[in-house]
């Protein structure tokens, strides 16, 4: 049985085209225990994953892009969200959660129905060795995500799954790091000068769109002249025509021939990608390390605006990074989480929705573009147990319609493991953006 794998390469980041390897990751222990011990929705975990028929695994074929669907027994581990998804303040659930299973003990600290757990437990975070119990365990997608060489292991059966479960000898994602402050702003690494975050207000209106794996959105995340500055930010960059910005000039990565080297890749997405210098983008910065309940910005990426013009879109892909980079332990590790700011409005009917192929039931969950509304999720870490990646967040930026009124922007930040050291634009670093966030930290705080 032979399955057609997309290019063995991230299709996630456009500055990291590095050919995926066998080598898989895994949740961490802490979180797997959580999982095993608390959560019960792994209906069946005890058969493991790997004995579903291979007639029950035939391949989705995208643009030529071939993703399997899920297996039963990864499928029975997903938690929907109740039928009406309504906006207001974050179950307490969901925050039990974000720390348990991402490791976000202090998410929107001070938010309404947030418990905090974390603080000053000895679970600080970082790289956790394999026990003998992980070394058994296989990731699912390894052979999709590895371009078919599994770890070299050869495998004695037909079975697909079989074959998925060879790949072998990982290191784990470690969960977000525990900041064991009392304050957002309090720990703050070497690469950040202390922000006070917290005298930015909480979020207060989410929607719960998927409960396990976690996506959520958080509306009123960005105001709408927030929405237009960052998209003329970029507009003018291309123009070049921002004089005012100078030194802090977003970098046009252009089009989809700047994503990877092969043509598989290329084909993958169609839009154009800016990016920023963290201190031209506070805003972005520090709401998003307010929302994470993090210490700083210095785990984060470089902040990127997308620009989807009509018929443009992102195919089916996962945000995860290859396991060589993640696992590579003088890069900043795997991404943790996916947060994206819509930065215009399109209804249902104009395309441009994010959607996840296996969240929606009947269907993918669509995501409709709303202006100045985020949306978070977790592309590794916190996964189906024992496996790497969380596969099931496969998903893409839908094609924006023909006759869309607006172009598709966003936002989008990733963030990392451990501390990141930017490729882009040139000169720009975390620590350069700690005075533009505190005065806008400041003058938020103070409104
Ligand atoms: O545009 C979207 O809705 C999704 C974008 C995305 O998935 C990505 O850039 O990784
Ligand atoms: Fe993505």
């Amino acid at each position: 049985f032979k399955l057609n794998k997309p290019a063995g390469r991230c299709h996630c980041h456009p500055h990291h085209p590095h050919v995926l390897s066998p080598t898989s990751l895994r949740a961490t222990s802490a979180a797997k225990k959580k999982r095993k011990g608390k959560r019960t929705n792994a209906k069946g975990s005890g058969g493991g994953f790997g004995s579903a028929p291979a007639a029950a695994r035939k391949p989705k074929r995208e643009d030529g892009l071939v993703y399997p669907d899920l297996e039963p027994q990864v499928r029975q581990t997903l938690v929907p969200s109740s039928d009406v998804v309504r906006c207001g303040p974050l179950p307490e659930e969901m925050y039990d959660r974000l720390e348990d299973i991402y490791g976000l003990g202090r998410f929107n600290f001070g938010g309404e129905g947030a418990i905090y757990m974390s603080q000053g437990t000895e679970d600080g975070g970082g790289v956790t060795s394999g026990s003998q119990e992980d070394e058994e365990d296989a990731s699912l997608f390894d052979d999709i995500l590895s371009g078919g060489t599994t770890s070299g292991k050869t495998s004695s059966s037909d079975s697909v799954l079989d074959d998925l479960f060879s790949a072998s000898s990982a290191s784990e994602v470690p969960a977000v790091s525990d900041d064991s402050q009392s304050r957002v702003g309090g720990a703050a690494s070497s690469h950040d000068c202390s922000i006070d975050l917290n005298e930015l207000p909480p979020f207060e209106q989410f929607r719960v769109l998927h409960v396990d794996p976690m996506v959520i959105a958080v509306d009123d995340f960005f105001t709408s002249e927030e929405c237009d500055k960052y998209v003329q930010m970029s507009i003018d960059a291309e123009n070049n025509q921002d004089q005012e910005a100078g030194a802090l000039q977003p970098l046009l990565l252009g089009q989809s021939q700047t994503v990877g080297k092969d043509s598989r890749s290329k084909a993958q997405r169609t839009s154009t990608t800016w990016f920023h210098h963290y201190a031209g983008v506070p805003e972005l910065m520090a709401r998003a390390a307010r929302l994470l309940g993090l210490p700083g910005i210095s785990r984060f990426e470089e902040p990127q605006t997308v620009r989807y013009r009509r018929s443009e879109k992102f195919t089916w892909h996962l945000d995860a990074l290859s396991p060589d980079v993640a696992n590579d332990s003088s890069s900043a590790g795997q991404r943790v989480s996916t947060l994206l700011v819509y930065l215009t409005d399109l209804k249902s009917e104009e395309g441009g929705a994010t959607m996840f192929r296996d969240l929606g039931g009947d269907g993918p969950l669509k995501v409709r573009p709303k202006k100045g509304s985020a949306l978070l999720f977790f592309p590794s870490a916190g996964g189906i147990p024992d496996c790497p990646f969380d596969i099931r967040t496969l998903h893409c930026g839908e094609a924006v319609g023909e006759d869309a009124p607006n172009e598709k922007w966003i936002a989008q930040l990733w963030l990392r493991q451990r501390d990141y050291t930017p490729t882009a634009p040139a000169g720009s670093e975390h620590r350069k953006a700690t005075v533009a966030i505190q005065e806008y930290c400041k003058s938020a705080g103070s409104e």
